[in-house]
């Protein structure tokens, strides 16, 4: 089995990944979206340093997300916010397809807003679920498909020099069909990757309609809970996580299970015990992967959380 990490600043130190790597961390994940390849060279030399064989990347791929901002922006209930030209940067794919209405879900859903005004440059939202929003923080438009191309051109940038960057797997996120991996396949083979292994992210409901037209076309599926959560009453999302794991099983593709595996972690050196349940649950299920995201990137105990869940599911495989 295999047991994945998140590399971000809270971990990108020789000794804490040294660490990870002796607590039966197997590989790593580099989360593309809040930069480049090219920009993380001394990460990618810490990676190889500490001999972590395996070095997944996350694409942008069709997810829509906050541009950078200068600095974080308070959304307070109640109150007014634009997205687009003079306000909060988004995908200008975004401002054209959304109208008056449309609920906009930002950072995993923490935060919620709706569209009041569709101005042809910018979206005039209300604040619904306030809080603090930070740059490049996921948006989710429910029941609106906002066209986008599989691979932006930073993506098609990082393919180019993932094989020398000694990358063995590429996530795509928001998969919607057959396309978009036969997309992917085509850039790696033209970037000479053609060996790199594709995980498909299924990240909303078109992913898990189309998943049998695509799950023997890739080599892992990754059922990517935080965005997925978003597409459905969160008590759904279990029944959404088995069907997965199940039809997965069924057609012989290894899966992954991803997102607030423990979560509580990040802030706390015990997890709780729904936590261990949770990854003890998705080994019994038959996951061939679990990976950390914000315990090890951005947590404040990150050779803890690597440590429980290696051992936790060490104990479910015995
Ligand atoms: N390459 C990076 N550079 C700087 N900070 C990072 C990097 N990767 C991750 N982080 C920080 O760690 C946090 C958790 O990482 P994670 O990969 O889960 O990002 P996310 O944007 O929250 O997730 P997702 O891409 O799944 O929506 C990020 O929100 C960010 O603050
Ligand atoms: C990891 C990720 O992208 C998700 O769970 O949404």
């Amino acid at each position: 089995m295999d047991f994945y990490g998140t590399i971000g600043p809270a971990c990108a130190q020789p000794a804490i990944l040294q660490h990870m790597v002796e607590a039966g961390m197997t590989g790593i994940r580099m989360n593309l979206s809040h930069g480049p390849l090219a920009a993380h060279t001394d990460w990618l030399a810490m990676i190889r340093a500490a001999g972590i064989r395996q070095l997944l990347i996350d694409l942008q791929g069709p997810e829509l997300r906050i541009g950078t901002l200068a600095e974080p922006v308070a959304l307070v209930e109640g109150s007014s916010v634009r997205l687009g030209a003079d306000g909060v940067p988004c995908p200008a794919a975004l401002v054209q397809a959304a109208a008056p209405g449309q609920q906009l879900l930002l950072d995993d859903g923490k935060l919620l807003v709706q569209v009041t005004q569709a101005l042809p440059e910018a979206l005039v939202c209300t604040v619904v679920r306030g809080g603090t929003l930070q740059s490049r923080k996921s948006i989710a438009a429910l029941g609106l498909a906002v066209p986008s191309p599989t691979l932006t051109e930073e993506d098609l940038q990082n393919l180019k020099i993932a094989k020398q960057c000694g990358v063995t797997g590429v996530m795509l996120p928001f998969v919607r069909g057959k396309a978009d991996i036969l997309a992917l396949r085509h850039a790696l083979e033209e970037a000479g990757a053609a060996d790199i292994r594709i995980f498909a992210k299924i990240e909303n409901m078109t992913g898990v309609r189309a998943l049998p037209e695509f799950i023997h076309l890739v080599d892992e599926v990754v059922i990517a809970r935080g965005d997925l959560g978003n597409a459905m009453p969160l008590w759904e999302l279990p029944r959404c996580q088995k069907q997965l794991s199940a039809a997965c099983r069924a057609a012989g593709v290894p899966f992954m299970v991803v997102t607030q595996m423990l979560d509580s972690m990040c802030t706390r050196a015990v997890p709780t015990r729904a936590e261990v349940s949770d990854i003890y649950n998705a080994v019994l299920d038959g996951a061939a992967s679990v990976m950390l995201t914000g315990e090890t990137a951005a947590g404040q105990y990150p050779m803890q959380a690597m440590e429980y869940l290696v051992r936790t599911a060490q104990t479910a495989l015995a």
